[in-house]
């Protein structure tokens, strides 16, 4: 089932996909992506703890809801940080709307016996202001290094895991908030054949009728517009109407 956006009713509580594929698949006129990624996932959207209790999956609503409302207090204060070192304060109001919108995903990589031939999730940045992401000591996650490395050298850098330590990936909301200033990460996952892999990402977005842009305080110092305005659901449909390409999906928001 494909998650839609176009209005706010038809918001999912959760959907479960698979797929496992090879990049020849693309070649043959199957599909549109590069590579069918090699994972399963069940992703849910927050919206409040009642309809949380009602909708999602059994085997692990509690524990996902007790990781979302957690980790929403120490997103809420890294935005803070993050803004605030930009020497702009965001009241309650503006910061609930720019993380407003959450998920949580379960992500399961089974082991692939040709690991070469496809991958985990191919390079992309989250489109999100903050992700948090918990990962297992599978190993897999990768980021690449430098936005301005040519594509024949670029360097990526494996994320190692950490017990009890999550991730944090700035995504390009917060790139394009920030006029440029922070950069959304660029990453991947490898599959691997030797062992299956599982992670939980929550992704902090804003809500879909917010305006995003390059906040007007940045702007008011004489800053040229790095991003125009757009609504946060039309980048996010635009994000989920086309397939993984590195950090392609900013496009849409570039002046
Ligand atoms: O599994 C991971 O470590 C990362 C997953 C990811 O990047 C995503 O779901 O957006
Ligand atoms: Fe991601």
């Amino acid at each position: 089932m494909a998650p839609s956006f176009n209005d706010e009713s038809s918001l999912f509580n959760f959907v479960v996909k698979d797929g496992y594929g090879v990049k020849g698949l693309v070649d043959s006129g199957l599909t549109e992506e590069k590579a069918l990624e090699w994972k399963d996932y069940v992703s849910m959207r927050y919206t409040n703890d009642a309809d949380a209790l009602e909708f999602w999956p059994n085997e692990c609503k509690e524990v996902a809801l007790e990781y979302i409302k957690t980790s929403t207090k120490m997103v809420k204060k890294l935005l803070q940080a993050l803004i605030g070192n930009l020497g702009v304060i965001l009241d309650d109001s503006r910061l609930d709307a720019l993380m407003g919108f959450r998920m949580v995903n379960m992500n399961f990589y089974p082991a692939c016996l040709n690991p070469e031939l496809t991958v985990g999730v191919g390079r992309h940045s989250d489109m999100g202001t903050l992700t948090v992401l918990l990962q297992d000591g599978i190993g897999g996650l990768y980021v690449k290094k430098s936005e301005n490395t040519s594509l024949g050298n670029e360097e990526w850098i494996e994320i190692p895991p950490v017990h009890g330590a999550l991730v944090i990936n700035i995504g390009d909301t917060l790139q394009i908030l920030s006029n440029g200033r922070y950069k959304s990460a660029e990453h991947r996952v490898l599959t691997t054949s030797v062992e299956s892999r599982v992670s939980v990402p929550i992704f902090n977005s804003p809500l879909p009728r917010v305006n995003i842009g390059p906040l007007p305080e940045l702007l008011a110092r004489d800053e040229v517009a790095r991003y125009r305005e757009v609504v946060f659901e039309e980048y996010m449909n635009n994000f989920f109407s086309n397939s993984h390409d590195g950090k392609k999906s900013l496009d849409f928001a570039s002046t």
